[in-house]
């Protein structure tokens, strides 16, 4: 199994996640971000998301579980803090659930957002 990391510095947190992840912040030795749905199914598919990034990542967050948002919270058991682990993860998390192909000009038009019938994530 991995060794351990060490755990990083309370400034050292807040200054990378204001310059890494802004949507982010650090309450009470965790780094978390509340990722806000349209209603419960959508909050769902944020929770499988989410849950299939950390198992394939072998490292697991907190969830607070809510009809129209989800609280994730990391840090890692082992440091007994916030280390690299749970940036890394927390970075592979924003990304895919803020994901929007619309705003990529690919050949993936994106969920509908202006019409409610279909938009699911209120997007930062
Ligand atoms: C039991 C122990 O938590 C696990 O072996 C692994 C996997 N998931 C983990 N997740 C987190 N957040 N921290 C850990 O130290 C960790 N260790």
């Amino acid at each position: 199994m991995s060794d351990t990391l060490p755990a990083l510095g309370e400034d050292e947190i807040r200054q990378r996640l204001a310059r890494e992840l802004p949507h982010w912040y650090y309450e009470n030795g965790w780094i978390r971000r509340k990722y806000r749905t349209e209603g419960w199914k959508g909050t769902l598919m944020v929770v499988n998301a989410v849950g299939h990034l950390a198992e394939a990542a072998w490292h697991h967050p907190d969830l607070a579980v809510s009809y129209a948002f989800v609280i994730v919270k990391l840090c890692t058991h082992s440091a007994k803090g916030v280390t690299e682990r749970d940036f890394a993860l927390a970075s592979r998390i924003e990304a895919l659930i803020q994901w929007q192909p619309a705003r990529e000009g690919g050949v993936l038009e994106g969920t509908p957002n202006d019409d409610q019938r279909f938009r699911y994530i209120k997007y930062d």
